[in-house]
């Protein structure tokens, strides 16, 4: 953001960035950021440059999530400011050449909003991803998007637990925006998901150009998906996996989970079920790579966070 005038404040969010390929194998966002680095015609707007960027383009070469590591878990600030050249993981120096680009993370320089598009073989649909409830530009965002798209939906989901949260690629801007929408398998595209991505993408770029003309946004309130709790599938002593994802749950995401509730089924047959001590919202359910990460899905709890107005004062 940057100010300009003398009695009025107009704020920006001049520079933008969209990710693909974060997940080489997530196809919807390697093809809509290949499309646009060819002809960025469809994501240019008024006042605003927009800058598409394939985040792991040896991973996007060989279709696999990554090559060494999970660029989207690399965004820590050991691996930002660790020496060592050649010698570090691939996905470490990705990091610190996007950290070079887009950042400094943290800094006044830093992009003003990355847009970091991913697929999941979860039934989520649109999910953006929010890392902080108290980003007010990042929430209106959301308010408008949500609205402009009705009456399809789109959720959003609140990563802000200090235990779960990562640090991921568009952690690098001041405005971080995750874009998730599924089911599609791996390495796989569907027009229906493809088209999905493009259409949230096409209305968070008008939101960013109205901002910038000077619109005003109101007060508002935005429902959201708060994080709470990584729910790892049932283990043997050894470790193996003993149970499924059970047929009731699985293709629920974001439908209520209440204590008593199936949640996995063995493999002979057990039903294993929800022993919390109230409702939660389930998503990233059985969402493939999730399984070396030790996570069948996890809880939410609904929240509505309050946005406040911005604009031109
Ligand atoms: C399926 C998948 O890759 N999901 C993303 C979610 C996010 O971008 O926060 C990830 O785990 O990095
Ligand atoms: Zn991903």
């Amino acid at each position: 953001m940057s100010s300009c005038g003398n009695s009025a404040r107009v704020t920006e969010a001049r520079r933008v960035a969209i990710f693909g390929g974060t997940h080489g194998n997530e196809m919807s966002g390697v093809t809509l950021v290949n499309l646009w680095v060819k002809n960025a015609a469809e994501i240019q707007r008024k006042r605003v440059e927009t800058k598409p960027f394939i985040t792991n383009p040896k991973a996007v070469e060989k279709c696999s999530r990554y090559v060494d590591t999970d660029l989207n878990r690399a965004f820590t600030p050991e691996n930002l400011s660790a020496p060592g050249g050649d010698d570090l993981p691939y996905e470490v120096q990705q990091a610190q050449e996007i950290n070079r680009i887009f950042g400094p993370k943290g800094s006044p320089e830093a992009y003003d909003v990355v847009f970091d598009l991913h697929n999941t073989t979860s039934n989520m649909g649109c999910t953006l991803i929010l890392e902080s409830s108290k980003d007010h530009f990042n929430l209106q965002m959301m308010n408008y998007i949500k609205k402009a798209i009705a009456p399809a939906s789109c959720l959003v989901l609140l990563n802000e637990h200090p235990l779960l949260k990562y640090s991921t690629s568009r952690s690098v801007a001041k405005h971080p925006v995750g874009l998730e929408v599924g089911p599609q398998p791996q390495g796989v595209l569907r027009s229906n998901i493809f088209e999905a991505m493009r259409v949230i993408l096409k209305h968070a770029l008008d939101f960013i150009e109205l901002f910038n003309e000077g619109m005003e946004f109101p007060p508002c309130s935005v429902e959201v998906f708060r994080v709470l709790e990584r729910i790892d599938y049932p283990r043997d002593a050894n470790g193996n996996i003993i149970a499924m994802v059970h047929p009731n749950l699985q293709d629920c995401d974001w439908e209520p989970l209440n204590p008593g509730d199936p949640m996995f089924l063995t493999f002979d047959g057990k039903t294993i079920r929800y022993q919390g001590s109230g409702t939660v919202y389930p998503t990233f359910i059985n969402e493939a790579a999730y399984y070396e990460k030790q996570q069948a899905f996890v809880t939410t709890r609904r929240e509505a966070l309050v946005a406040s107005a911005i604009g031109k004062v």
